[in-house]
């Protein structure tokens, strides 16, 4: 209890309690409420440090204030070192002012109600995280589709996954021997739904297999049959591989005229 006392203490010019108890050198006194006077050897063993600690910030900076403190504080010669410096350490209550400021509130707590919540800093264009990283509801779900889809209702056994079994089967989905050269004038002949042949960015292929398994339907897909349909296709999707969708149905290369000779 006795470095509480010099910790809280403003009692310092109370004069020092004289011990009444006689202590045998060598044996074990407990340190109770009354033992300890403070002013033994032993007891400025058992001083705690300083705290703050001598040399700490919180000391330096107000440190006008604990000199005025003890200043005002009448030391008697027989008050103890520990009780001296425990006036010196009492511990300085800062204001408000001297406290750091509180942290900003969070985004969340500030939104009025009504008003739209300003863009949070990790999107702005400058910064190279995408929204999915932030706590907010993905776009997608809030936003409804700019265009309504058009695909078709496959008939069953036709969807994506049958069409990727049929061309990893085996069967010939190309009809010709060979890779060909075909000008405009041949390819134009191929244009019935049971031989169609459409060419894309310089690539014939036999569309007669995909008609049935194309999602957006046969006659979508018979607007190309015969000629050229590299820009329809990319107008419509440009995001479909063409070349990986349609590889096992190849018959050639788009060539002009005077070159198919
Ligand atoms: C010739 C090669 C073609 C292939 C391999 C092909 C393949 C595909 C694929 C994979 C889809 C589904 C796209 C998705 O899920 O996002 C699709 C959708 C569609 N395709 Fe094609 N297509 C071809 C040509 C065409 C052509 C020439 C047209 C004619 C305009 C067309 C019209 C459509 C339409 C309207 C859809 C539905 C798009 C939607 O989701 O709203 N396709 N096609």
């Amino acid at each position: 209890m006795s470095y509480l006392r010099n910790w809280f203490s403003l009692d310092t010019a109370a004069p020092p309690r004289v011990s009444t108890q006689t202590t045998i050198p060598g044996s074990f006194v407990e340190e109770g409420e009354d033992e300890d006077d403070g002013s033994s050897t032993a007891g400025e063993d058992d001083v705690p440090p300083a705290f703050p600690a001598l040399n700490s910030a919180q000391r330096a900076t107000s440190s006008s204030s604990s000199a005025s403190a003890s200043a005002s504080t009448p030391t008697s010669s027989s008050t103890s070192n520990a009780a001296v410096s425990a006036s010196r350490d009492i511990p300085v209550i800062l204001s408000d002012d001297a406290l750091m400021p509180p942290p900003p509130l969070p985004d969340l707590a500030r939104r009025q109600s009504g008003v739209p919540r300003a863009q949070p800093q990790i999107y702005s264009s400058s910064s190279s995280l995408s929204p999915s990283s932030s706590l907010l509801m993905p776009m997608a779900t809030t936003e409804r589709p700019k265009k309504p889809s058009r695909k078709v209702a496959l008939a069953p056994g036709y969807g994506p996954l049958d069409w990727a079994s049929l061309k990893s089967s085996g069967r010939d989905l190309r009809g010709v021997e060979t890779l060909l050269r075909i000008p405009p004038s041949v390819l134009k002949l191929h244009n019935k739904k049971e031989d169609a042949w459409t060419a894309i960015n310089g690539k014939v292929y036999n569309i007669t297999p995909y008609l049935p398994y194309h999602p957006g339907g046969e006659k979508e897909l018979m607007r190309v049959a015969g000629r050229d349909g590299t820009k329809l296709f990319s107008l419509t999707h440009a995001w479909v591989n063409v070349e990986f969708m349609l590889d096992a149905c190849l018959v050639g290369f788009l060539v002009s005229e005077s070159y198919a000779s």
